[in-house]
């Protein structure tokens, strides 16, 4: 990538000077960081205070409280994070329950101290709407309304999926919704109210993997603070802050240049750090176009330990949603490819493995073969004995029937354009008009799409792959100066005040009548 780099600077008549990496590296050899007194900083860190004594009952702290505990009280603490990668984090805890229960006591926590409701038995007054991925799974969403109905007590819930709550707090009809989160990001063709349900494409990569590819890349050019950690939470903190403040997209902006930061941790004196970055502040959010540089080994770890796969009740079988855009991406990256759920073998996770299959070449008939398959391919599709392209609806028969086992067994995590790609033309369906409508209205929200230059960087990858529709291609943000880190809630509260919204809610009578069954009546989209 830096080669390349180099190269597409050049071409571009930009400065490049040959020992620029040389120069940095020995720069960040040799700097040793300054002391400053921790009583004279003053943006010294207030640490959450613990009480002292070992017996005292240590109860639970949450959200930035959580992140802030002195080191010295490590010990008595331990650290659970129960989503990861918009899936259930099972690999950290033992019993089911333990994990559902903390994701009430946060959202609970959450709710006192951020909305000030402080008086949980006040929230029957209250209607929640709650945010689920497009691609969701049914136990999720089951699990999370007994939690909200039981646990937290509301009068009412309904749900909407989290493109369509963008697309209603920007004020939007159509549009193909990108949202770059943190662990994941996900892509949604949304119409006339509707997500397109082939559309949904949900990848397993997001800010946080650009933040640790940073660091990783700036240890190798010997960043000064060598022993930085990011399981240890002022560390992880930092670092983010470092991706924020330094990372850009903007090639311009790519010469040695000098930066510094403090170090703060409980009981010790601020550091203060000099340091010099050349291409890895551009490289590491690259990675969302070459995902393989990012470390997605243990994301898979311990999937479906303690929480099954949802199954139909009354015919056996499993029944999460499915999306052919998702089962493409799949595809794309896997060689196993089954036919009609035919199996013959076993997978990583000891689930049955489909039979492998050739599969339907060309998902973007107009892109030439190496431009389509990403960079980030773990392995190759198998080619097809005829060479003429396939209609882009026809490759669904094969990826529509993808077996769940290879749902769970491969990690979806491609180049951002190619899925983006891929979700709009599963969700036109080779329609030329629709392709050109979701072209130009593509909008990127979250917080991991806020580096400079992101937006610009995309369109280019986008114009480049689609050359036909390179007039069309817009990207945009929310409107208005709309956050973009929380248009989706606003498109949440937005939903729960429409007229159109009541048939959505679920009350508490129905759902001790009812249960989990009344989802199918009241979402508002095939559940
Ligand atoms: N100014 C910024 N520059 C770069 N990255 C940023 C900036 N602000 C926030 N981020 C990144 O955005 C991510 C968080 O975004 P967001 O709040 O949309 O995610 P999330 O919804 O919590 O994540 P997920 O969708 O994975 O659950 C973090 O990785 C954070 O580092």
């Amino acid at each position: 990538m830096c080669a390349e780099l180099k190269i597409h600077m050049r071409s571009n008549k930009r400065r490049v000077l040959p020992n620029s990496k040389e120069l940095i590296v020995n720069y960040n050899k040799r700097t040793p960081p300054e002391t400053i007194s921790e009583h004279n900083d003053p943006f010294r860190v207030d640490w959450t205070e613990i009480p002292n004594d070992p017996n005292d009952a240590l109860g639970f702290l949450t959200g930035k409280e959580a992140l802030r505990i002195p080191d010295r009280s490590i010990p008595r603490y331990k650290l659970f994070w129960p989503l990861r990668c918009g899936w259930y984090n099972e690999s950290e805890y033992r019993e089911k329950k333990d994990l559902y229960n903390d994701i009430a006591t946060i959202i609970e926590e959450a709710i006192k101290t951020q909305l000030s409701l402080r008086r949980k038995r006040d929230w029957v007054q209250y209607g929640c709407v709650f945010v689920v991925p497009d691609l969701y799974e049914r136990h999720y969403v089951s699990q999370t309304l007994e939690m909200l109905m039981r646990d937290l007590g509301f009068g009412k819930v309904c749900f909407i999926q989290e493109s369509l709550a963008a697309t209603c707090g920007a004020g939007y009809t159509t549009a193909c919704v990108v949202d770059v989160g943190a662990q994941k990001t996900s892509i949604c063709c949304v119409e006339e109210g509707m997500c397109i349900e082939n559309s949904r494409i949900n990848l397993k990569c997001g800010g946080a993997d650009v933040t640790e590819t940073f660091i990783r890349m700036m240890l190798y050019d010997h960043f000064p603070y060598a022993d930085i950690n990011l399981k240890r939470r002022y560390d992880f903190l930092l670092a983010e802050e470092l991706k924020s403040k330094f990372c850009t997209m903007n090639e311009g902006e790519i010469s040695p240049q000098l930066f510094d930061f403090h170090l703060r941790a409980s009981g010790q004196d601020t550091r203060k750090y000099a340091f010099k970055t050349y291409d890895e502040v551009l490289l590491a959010p690259q990675g969302y176009y070459q995902p393989t540089i990012f470390d997605n080994s243990q994301k898979l770890k311990n999937r479906r330990k303690l929480v099954d796969r949802s199954y139909d009740l009354y015919e056996g079988g499993p029944n999460d949603p499915v999306s052919s855009a998702q089962s493409a991406v799949i595809s794309l990256i896997s060689p196993i490819v089954p036919v009609n759920g035919q199996t013959n073998g076993e997978t990583s996770n000891g689930h049955t493995a489909p039979a492998p299959i050739k599969l339907a070449p060309n998902l973007f008939q107009k892109i030439n073969d190496s431009e389509r398959t990403p960079a980030s391919t773990v392995g190759s599709p198998a080619p097809d004995d005829d060479d003429t392209p396939v209609p882009i609806g026809e490759t669904n028969t094969a990826t529509d029937t993808l077996a769940p086992s290879v749902r769970d067994d491969v990690l979806p995590v491609i180049a951002l354009d190619t899925a983006i790609l891929t979700s709009i033309s599963h969700g036109a369906r080779l329609d030329d008009r629709k392709t050109r409508d979701f072209l130009s209205s593509v909008m990127v929200v979250g917080g991991g799409a806020q580096i400079p230059g992101f937006y610009m960087f995309l369109e280019e990858r986008l114009k480049e792959l689609r050359p036909e529709f390179a007039k069309d291609i817009v990207i945009g943000t929310p409107p208005r100066e709309l956050d973009p880190q929380g248009v989706i809630w606003k498109g949440g509260s937005v939903f729960g005040k429409l007229r159109g919204t009541n048939d959505s809610w679920i009350g508490k009578t129905e759902y001790d009548r009812l249960g989990a069954r009344l989802l199918v009546y009241k979402c508002m989209w095939a559940w």
